[in-house]
């Protein structure tokens, strides 16, 4: 008899604010092939020899400003998100991180101790991106390999285009800005190296990233690219909440190192906005399911402070969708449907 599961899994973090736990994690996060996408002996170069002498205590101090009693805001919401999964629905729900101490084998092995055959992965992104969805996946399959042959995975593709999820989306952020007086909203996503859209290229390599082939809309040749998926997230959106041309805006924000990443940034967005006379400006985050470091400190706390050196004055900042009631039931609507059209017998 097969039993069915479910695995959230979202980012991770370290184990705690000291430089060593930042260290070990940043080491794992970033030794990963397809977050620093570069040969093994330039990237032990890189990671080791350059970016983690000094990176673990800048973010240590980072950390500390956004850390809760609880823990790190993202594994805090992601426990009460995953909470709140498991009661609309009839299958253990496991959570588990990419990187980090809850680690996806730790997940897996928590649902095969509970009998389960076939698994549903989850991971917490809404758009697709090499060094997210993809990581997951390919390491969830070589876990599969290794550890547990007799399990059976079925994929989440991203959900940045599901009706319901814009809905949800658009309805947080339609309820901070009832009765708010704003100018811009800054639709604020993570940010990649540009390299990396067109290592996810399926077109043979007809995606030049000159603005053309990223912003078209309806076409399947986007199941993987990131830029588009982001771009699509913001005009359903903006279409949703009736917002007009020119009130809005795509960036791109958390770069690192010195190759060209997604344009345009929204560090400087924020100040060419508010040098150009911007007093009220809102940013919402729908590249992050979970509050944390890039939107607690990068954007409510840094973001903040350069809106204000340049002039602003009323910075807004909708949070993520977090555990919202809404979105947890969006995602048991999705284990219902896969549950059930994988479990009950077709009708004759
Ligand atoms: C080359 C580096 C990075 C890529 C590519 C990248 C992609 C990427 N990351 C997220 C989500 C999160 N990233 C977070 C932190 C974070 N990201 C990077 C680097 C890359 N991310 C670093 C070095 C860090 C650690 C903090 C720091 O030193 O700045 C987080 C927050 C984690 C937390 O504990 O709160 C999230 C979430 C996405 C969605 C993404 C690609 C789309
Ligand atoms: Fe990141
Ligand atoms: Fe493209």
């Amino acid at each position: 008899m097969s039993k069915k599961g479910v695995l959230l899994v979202n980012l991770g973090s370290p184990d705690s604010t000291d430089p060593k736990d930042v260290k070990k994690y940043l080491d794992e996060f970033l030794m990963d092939p397809r977050v620093i996408d570069v040969p093994r002996w330039a990237r032990i170069l890189l990671v080791r020899g350059i970016i983690l002498n000094t990176r673990p205590k800048q973010s240590a101090k980072a950390y500390a400003k956004i850390w809760w009693d609880e823990g790190s805001p993202l594994i805090v919401l992601s426990e009460r998100l995953k909470e709140k999964v498991q009661q609309k629905v009839q299958v253990p729900v496991a959570l588990a991180m990419r990187y980090g101490s809850m680690t996806l084998k730790k997940g897996l092995q928590e649902l095969v101790d509970q009998g389960v055959t076939e698994v549903k992965t989850i991971p917490l992104y809404p758009q697709f991106a090499m060094a997210t969805t993809e990581t997951i996946d390919v390491k969830v399959d070589e876990l599969v390999t290794e550890f547990f042959p007799q399990l059976t995975i079925t994929r989440t593709p991203a959900f940045y285009h599901k009706p319901e999820y814009i809905e949800v989306l658009s309805k947080s952020i339609g309820e901070k800005l009832k009765g708010l007086d704003y100018e811009h909203i800054l639709f604020s996503y993570h940010g990649v190296p540009e390299r990396h859209i067109r290592k996810s290229d399926i077109t043979n390599g007809n995606c030049k990233m000159n603005g053309k082939c990223c912003f078209k809309m309806g076409s399947p040749q986007h199941e993987f690219c990131y830029r588009h998926q982001c771009e699509i997230t913001t005009v359903n959106v903006a279409k949703n909440l009736g917002l007009k041309n020119g009130t809005y805006s795509t960036t791109f924000q958390s770069r690192l190192g010195f190759d060209p990443w997604l344009q345009p940034y929204t560090d400087r967005t924020i100040e060419r906005m508010g040098k150009a006379g911007i007093k009220k400006m809102v940013i919402v985050t729908p590249a992050f399911v979970s509050d944390c470091l890039e939107t607690l400190e990068e954007i409510a706390m840094e973001g903040e402070e350069i809106f204000h050196e340049v002039g602003g004055k009323e910075f807004t900042v909708i949070p993520c969708l977090n555990d919202r009631d809404d979105f947890a039931k969006i995602i048991a609507g999705w284990i219902d449907s896969w549950r059930i059209v994988t479990t009950e017998p077709a009708l004759a």
